[in-house]
């Protein structure tokens, strides 16, 4: 018999269940056992639904209040000093441990873990530190008490947890561990703990554990054959039958020491990479592992081809056989939101695409059932609803697509090498050496999102709305001028959010109410869905930028997401290659670019915070998406006049490894998160240099701190040492949409003198 499995579930409850708890109890309105019993309805809520959906193997210790690396560190007992110093209860050393936690009255003031992007997603693992001095031990068996929780509720579940491999490759070194330290050191130390916590699981009548190391997807794990043998082999024979999950990638090379660990079955992810299964089935066959088949898309929200996904399963059967076989997602579906039931403003043909978690839990049921000989209506209206959809599709709009096909070489240069071009700017825009700017969004207040909420509900009409959002471009205009600022912004009140605004004025585009998915902690954001060609009908910004300009004698920067960036964040769609999606979106915002150059502006920013994440996960396939990521950005910037000054904003990531692709982007100023990750960019900006403009952060707005003006100086010192300082802008490390107006005052007049100084200093 072919079995259906789901690797994990979104953890926002329905309604946002959870995160309305944790976020009440963090405001004080609510007691840990509160927010405990909530946490628990919602464990409920969770497995019934899949248990519903007809589920065979049902997953339990998914579940978090923040994250579930973190859940890992604190069960484990690695709590650094600085959290256990502050005194506080078990759940608040936690909350503090994710989120860091500022009392001064009480004096509590420590700061959180570093958070990382988990693999390619856009989800947020904190990352706690360790040291060569870390111990383990295990504090608490969440994996059993789980299990035990769901058993009590008639429910068998299989415990999920991460691997010891992967546990350690994603923790991060702390600050005051020896450069040279690296956490997977601590392998040795950290077996044990695993031993007695799969231990535990199977005295309790634990059968099978799914053990995630998605580490195995990445280049690196192909020289940790050893590791993992050593890990598996000490494993093996005191835990329930193991089932290593690899989700996010394909197993490439790792297959040749995965076929000899001693596991029960090897979990692939088949959507992905659907065609890594051949090998791996070659490599299985002589073996005693069986295969779990990752068919449905844990990241994306399309409806499954069961069929395609039959016949994917069909051939393992006849490799394995069918005992050996089971269907299941291609990750954790904390990636999707919950339920595409509760949308009530799609129309029943868009529904009919999309698959939501538990959409996804119903699809490899249906899929286990086919597999075992069950004729079932919902195999064939899903055969009816995947023909519907192909049949949408090749209703393309071929305007766009012959656009795409012959866009050339020539679209992708400006005019003029840079240094032409910052001649030519020099004369247009006349600005200061030194210049000072900031990244385009100011304080989004109460009253902006009230406003919006007003205007989204019908209760302000659109003339009252946009009226509301002129007023408050007109403050932040007058306050730049103010505070001396050089190159101004009309501070984005008008935006939602920087990818759904532009996706909202695209044709292509659709939105759900209620589709939730985690992006870190507490915060849910809901992505766009692309589901057609995209295409601009009508200019999106240029009556913001004009009316911005027309308020000052100063230039206006116009600020768009760039083609990379909207794509990365939203929901792709997977009949069409991500290049051509990002490229659709590129000429679309061309068109915007040289709309607003036309109407008098003469500086342009196009921000890619997103560039980084988009990064394939092997090295292999980094050329290809460097490609046309960098074309597309060229694509969209490059329609117009040398004179025009082209930005583009970086933050979030690590850009050391794709700086010389940042440098062929050839925007003539970029700004960069440098705050943060101070020391290695400037090591960065060492190794490769830069040529066109450039303006590092000079000051972390991700908190409210209001930074001196030494200290902005000696930032700029610091940078002036390693970057022209006729290249360099000075300018804060991201948008000012999440402070208030009070330290964002303070500091922009602080980066103003620190600028003048700099002015004279380097004169
Ligand atoms: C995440 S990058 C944000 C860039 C955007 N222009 C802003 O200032 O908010
Ligand atoms: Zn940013």
């Amino acid at each position: 018999m072919v079995k259906s499995a789901v690797l994990g579930y979104p953890r926002v409850g329905v309604n946002r269940s959870a995160k309305k708890a944790i976020e009440s109890y963090w405001a004080g309105n609510t007691s840990a056992e509160q927010l405990q019993e909530t946490a628990k309805n919602i464990r409920k809520e969770r497995w019934e639904s899949i248990k519903n959906a007809g589920v065979d193997v049902v997953p339990s210790g998914d579940f978090t209040l923040y994250d579930h690396l973190l859940d890992h560190s604190f069960n484990f007992g690695v709590i650094p000093q600085r959290y256990v110093e502050q005194k506080l209860s078990p759940l608040d050393t936690y909350f503090a441990m994710g989120r860091g936690r500022q009392d001064r009255a009480k004096g509590i003031d420590v700061v959180a873990s570093e958070m990382g992007k988990f693999f390619d997603s856009n989800y947020h693992i904190v990352k706690v530190d360790h040291s060569p001095s870390t111990e383990f031990s295990l504090k608490n068996n969440q994996q059993l008490n789980e299990y035990k929780e769901a058993k009590e509720l008639g429910i068998t579940t299989r415990p999920v947890l991460f691997g010891p491999i992967t546990y350690l490759s994603l923790v991060r070194a702390g600050r005051d561990a020896p450069a040279d330290f690296e956490p997977i050191s601590l392998l040795d130390k950290l077996i044990p703990v695993y031993k007695q916590l799969l231990t535990e699981l199977k005295e309790a009548g634990v059968e099978e554990v799914q053990i995630d190391e998605p580490i195995l997807v990445l280049d690196k794990a192909e020289q940790q054959g050893d590791l993992f043998k050593k890990t598996y082999e000490a494993l093996a024979p005191v835990a329930p039958k193991i089932t290593i999950t690899t989700a996010y990638g394909r197993v490439g090379k790792s297959i040749e020491f995965l076929k000899d660990l001693p596991i029960y079955a090897l979990h692939l992810d088949l959507d992905r990479e659907p065609k890594q299964l051949d090998e791996v089935l070659a490599a299985l066959k002589p073996t005693k592992i069986a295969i779990e088949l990752g068919v449905v898309s844990g990241r994306n929200i399309w409806k499954n081809d069961l069929k395609a996904s039959k016949a994917l399963a069909d051939k393992a059967i006849a490799e394995l056989g069918a005992d050996k076989v089971t269907v299941s997602t291609s990750s954790s579906l904390l990636h999707t939101p919950i339920s595409i039931k509760v949308e009530t403003k799609l129309t029943p043909q868009q529904v009919s695409w999309l698959s939501f978690a538990t959409e996804k839990c119903e699809e490899v049921a249906t899929l286990a059932g086919a597999l075992n000989g069950k004729e079932s209506e919902a195999f064939e209206q899903n055969s009816k609803d995947i023909a519907a959809r192909r049949e949408f599709e090749r209703t393309s709009d071929s305007a766009v697509r012959d656009r795409v096909t012959a866009i050339t070489e020539e679209q992708l240069k400006r005019k003029s090498p840079f240094p032409a071009r910052r001649e030519a700017q020099k004369k247009h825009l006349n600005l200061p050496k030194f210049p000072t700017t900031t990244i385009g969004s100011f304080p989004q207040t109460k009253e902006i999102r009230v406003a919006r909420s007003k205007f989204t509900k019908g209760e302000l009409s659109k003339e009252d709305y946009e009226k509301a959002m002129e007023k408050e471009v007109g403050s932040v205009v007058e306050f730049q001028e103010k505070v001396g600022l050089d190159l101004l912004v009309h501070g984005e009140p008008e935006r939602n959010d920087m990818v759904q605004y532009f996706g909202e004025q695209l044709n292509g585009f659709i939105f759900t109410q209620l589709g939730w998915v985690q992006s870190y902690g507490s915060r849910y954001v809901r992505p766009p869905i692309v589901v057609s060609d995209v295409s601009r009908p009508s200019p999106m910004t240029v009556r913001w930028s004009s009316y911005a300009q027309s308020l000052t004698k100063l230039p206006m920067k116009g600020m768009l997401t760039g083609p990379v960036t909207i794509l990365n964040w939203s929901f792709p769609r997977a009949d069409v290659t991500k290049e051509i999606q990002s490229k659709q979106l590129a000429l679309a915002l061309r068109d915007e670019v040289v709309d607003l150059a036309n109407a008098g502006i003469k500086a342009i920013q196009v921000d890619e915070p997103a560039i980084r994440e988009g990064l394939p996960l092997r090295k292999a396939d980094w050329d290809n998406y460097l490609t046309w990521a960098v074309d597309s950005f060229r694509l969209s910037t490059s329609g117009v006049e040398d004179d025009i000054q082209v930005h583009s904003h970086f933050c979030y990531s690590d850009f050391g490894d794709i700086f010389p692709s940042i440098q062929r982007l050839d925007a003539d100023v970029i700004s960069i998160e440098a705050s943060k990750a101070d020391l290695k960019l400037l090591d960065v900006f060492k190794s490769y240099g830069y040529s066109n403009e450039i303006g590092p952060g000079v000051y972390d707005i991700h908190s409210p701190r209001v930074p001196s003006e030494q200290e902005i100086k000696d930032r700029i010192a610091s940078m002036v040492k390693v970057l022209p300082a006729d290249l360099m802008v000075v300018n804060p490390d991201c948008g000012l949409k999440t402070r208030g107006w009070k330290e964002t005052e303070e500091s922009l007049a602080n980066l103003v003198a620190a600028a003048k100084w700099a002015r004279e200093t380097y004169a």
